[in-house]
């Protein structure tokens, strides 16, 4: 890339050498200096604080073991009542001028999961979700003949796959 900046006969250099090896030194110290150091010192306080490298921990009051595989219960979290005023009724509304966000970061709505291991497909999703949703609704009248069918839609849920 450097090659790009250097000077040919008929035109001028467009960095000087001078500001070259201050960016090689640069790229150098900033790559290995920061790491390796922050790397010893992390080292060096664990040393120093032994208890720190327990695996087991406490989490908001909970003993957690080590190794212990932890469930999140999303299903549960989407109907608790101290977070969503009627949990079961489909209320699009609910959202409007909200501040909670499905960005893994409110953490009583969480399609998407959170941290880590959120879902990679969040941003396309939220697109796809959007464009297909609203296009539809925007370019028919939907409505549901209760003539041919007059139970409700059933809504029970279990799990499984659709393919
Ligand atoms: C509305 C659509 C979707 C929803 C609601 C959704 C939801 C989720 C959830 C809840 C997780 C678990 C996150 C966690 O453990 O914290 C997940 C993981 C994942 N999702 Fe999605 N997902 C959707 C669409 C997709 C699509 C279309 C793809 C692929 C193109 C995809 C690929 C993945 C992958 C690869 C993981 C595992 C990530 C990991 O464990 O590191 N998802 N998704």
């Amino acid at each position: 890339m450097l090659l790009e900046f250097e000077g040919s006969n008929n035109e001028p250099a467009k960095l000087s050498e001078l500001e070259i090896n201050i960016f090689i030194l640069e790229i150098f110290l900033a790559g290995s200096e920061t790491t390796t150091s922050s790397i010893e010192w992390a080292f060096s306080e664990l040393l120093h604080n032994p208890e720190t490298m327990v695996k087991d921990t406490n989490l908001v009051g909970y003993f957690i073991p080590k190794n212990t595989q932890v469930f999140v219960n999303v299903w549960a979290i989407g109907r608790e009542e101290e977070c969503w005023e009627e949990p079961l009724c489909f209320k699009p509304e609910r959202f409007l001028g909200s501040k909670i966000e499905y960005n893994g970061q409110h953490f009583e709505f969480i399609p998407f999961g959170a941290g880590r291991r959120i879902c990679p497909d969040l941003p396309l999703g939220h697109r796809m979700m959007h464009f297909a949703l609203g296009s539809l609704l925007h370019e028919f009248d939907w409505e549901y003949d209760f003539s041919t069918n007059p139970n409700p839609i059933d809504t029970n849920d279990k799990i499984g796959l659709v393919v």
